[in-house]
C-alpha cells in the first residue's frame, strides 16, 4: 500500500505536510473507472471498498477526499449543483435539539443530573418541541450519561414536547421504556469501520439488533428515530460512497424508522458532498422522512444545511451552544449550534416556533456550568451587541 492509499483520519491531516497534502490531492483528485459508481451498495466484508462499486455517475475517491477542495474534480462536481438545488425553502423546519445528549455525552467531568434536567427545561421553555435526552448506553462506553434513567424520570413531561432517547439494543430499550420513554432512537453507521468502534459490532450486525428493537417498539407503540453515522466521511475509512449511506438508510426506513438523520459525524462534509449522498438516499427513502446532522468541524454546516433545505429536508438536528462530538470520532467537534441554525432560518423567513432569546439564555446556562464560551456565533456576536 502507498502513503496515498493509506486510509486518511482526522488524526492524520495536521501531520501532513503542504507538499504531501498537493500530492494526496492530485491523486485522490485523479478518476478511474473502478471509482465510478452507479449507487448500487452490495453489504461486503471483503474488506476491499474498491470492490463495492459499479460503473459512472459520480467521480468517487474512496480515500481521503476530505482534501478535494483544490481539485478540478470536486469542481466539476459542484458545477452540476444548480441543476438538484433550488430556491424553494420550506416554510417551517423542525429543529431537533440533541445538546443534552450529543453535546454532553462527551463531556470529560461529569455533568450533575439536575443540570441536564434544568437545561432540557429550558431548551423546552425556547420553544423547541423536540430535545434528545439522553442515551440508555452502556455506562462504561460513555460514563457521562450513566444517569439516563434518572435524567428522564425527572423532566417535566409535556404533550407537545418529545424527548426520544438512544437505545444501542434491547436491553438499552427496555431501561428506556421502563423510564418513560416515548420515542427512541437507534444509531447504526455507513462506514464499517466506525460501527465498530462506536457499538462493537459490524453494520449488519447492528441492523439485525436495531430490527430487534424496532419490533418491541412497535409493539409498546414507540416512536422510532434512526441514526445514519458518517454519511459524508468516517475517521478511519475516509470517504464513504453515497450508496453505502441509502442503504444504511433504507433498511432503518423498512425496519420501521419514522425519521432517518443523517450524521456528519466528523463534519468534513461539504455541499459538493451532501448533495450527492441526499441524491443517493432520497432515491430510496422519502425527503419528509429524512433529517440532518451536521457537526461543524471543519465550518460547513451552514451551507450543508442549507443545502439540504433546498434539496427538500425540513428537519434540523442541532446542539445549543455547539456543544458535543462523539467520543468514538476522535477530532470531531460538537453539532452546529442551534442559535446559529436558528438565525439563519429565521432570516431566510422560515419558522422555527423558537424564541432566540429564550435559547441564548439555554446555551448561557449550560456554558457558565461548563465554564466555557459558547461555540454559537450568533449567541457571541449577540451577547457582545446586548453588553
Ligand atoms: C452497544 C454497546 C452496549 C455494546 O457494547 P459491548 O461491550 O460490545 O456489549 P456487551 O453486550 O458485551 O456489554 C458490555 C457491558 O455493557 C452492558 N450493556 C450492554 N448494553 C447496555 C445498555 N444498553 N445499557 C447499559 N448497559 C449495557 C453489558 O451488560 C455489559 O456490562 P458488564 O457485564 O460488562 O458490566 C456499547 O458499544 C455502547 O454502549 N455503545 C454506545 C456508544 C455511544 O453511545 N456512542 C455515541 C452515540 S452515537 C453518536 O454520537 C452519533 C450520532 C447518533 O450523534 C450521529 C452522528 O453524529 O453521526
Amino acid at each position: 500500500m502507498s502513503s496515498l492509499e493509506e486510509p486518511l483520519g482526522l488524526g492524520d491531516l495536521p501531520k501532513l505536510s503542504i507538499n504531501r497534502l498537493g500530492r494526496f490531492c492530485q491523486s485522490a483528485c485523479r478518476s478511474t473507472a473502478d471509482d465510478r459508481s452507479t449507487g448500487n451498495y452490495t453489504p461486503s466484508n471483503s474488506g476491499n471498498n474498491q470492490t463495492l462499486f459499479h460503473s459512472t455517475s459520480h467521480s468517487w475517491h474512496l480515500q481521503g477526499q476530505y482534501t478535494d477542495s483544490s481539485c478540478n474534480g470536486a469542481d466539476m462536481e459542484f458545477r452540476t449543483l444548480p441543476q438538484k438545488v433550488s430556491w424553494d425553502l420550506p416554510r417551517f423546519v423542525k429543529v431537533v435539539e440533541v445538546g443534552p445528549r450529543d453535546g454532553l455525552q462527551n463531556e470529560k467531568n461529569i455533568v450533575p443530573t439536575s443540570v441536564k434536567i434544568e437545561l432540557i427545561h429550558k431548551l423546552v421553555a425556547s420553544g423547541l418541541s423536540v430535545v434528545e435526552a439522553t442515551s440508555f448506553v452502556s455506562p462504561r462506553w460513555v460514563p457521562q450519561l450513566a444517569d439516563a434513567k434518572d435524567v428522564l424520570e425527572g423532566i417535566q413531561h409535556a404533550p407537545d414536547v418529545r424527548f426520544p432517547v438512544l437505545t444501542p439494543n434491547l436491553r438499552g430499550f427496555e431501561a428506556a421504556v421502563a423510564a418513560g420513554a416515548k420515542e427512541v432512537a437507534v444509531f447504526a453507521s455507513a462506514s464499517e469501520s466506525f460501527s465498530k468502534s462506536n457499538i462493537n459490532c459490524t453494520i449488519e450486525e447492528s441492523l439485525a439488533r436495531y430490527r430487534d428493537v424496532t419490533s418491541a417498539a412497535k409493539k409498546h407503540g414507540i416512536r422510532i428515530r434512526g441514526y445514519v453515522s458518517c454519511v459524508v466521511g468516517c475517521p478511519v475509512e475516509g470517504a464513504v460512497h453515497p450508496s453505502k449511506v441509502a442503504y444504511v438508510a433504507k433498511e432503518l426506513y423498512d425496519m420501521g424508522c419514522a425519521e432517518i438523520s443523517l450524521g456528519d459525524t466528523i463534519g468534513v462534509g461539504t455541499p459538493g458532498r451532501v448533495v450527492p449522498m441526499l441524491e443517493a438516499v432520497m432515491a430510496v427513502v422519502p425527503a419528509d422522512k429524512l433529517a440532518v446532522h451536521f457537526h461543524d468541524t471543519y465550518g460547513q454546516a451552514l451551507a450543508n444545511i442549507l443545502v439540504s433545505l433546498q434539496m427538500g429536508i425540513g428537519v434540523v438536528d442541532s446542539s445549543v451552544s455547539g456543544l458535543g462530538g462523539c467520543p468514538y470520532a476522535k477530532g470531531a467537534t460538537g453539532n452546529v449550534a442551534t442559535e446559529d441554525v436558528v438565525y439563519m432560518l429565521h432570516g431566510l423567513g422560515i419558522e422555527t416556533n423558537v424564541d432566540l432569546g429564550k435559547l441564548m439564555d439555554a446555551g448561557d446556562y449550560i456554558c457558565k456550568h461548563l465554564d466555557r464560551p459558547s461555540g454559537s456565533k450568533t449567541a457571541t456576536a449577540l451577547c457582545r451587541l446586548t453588553a
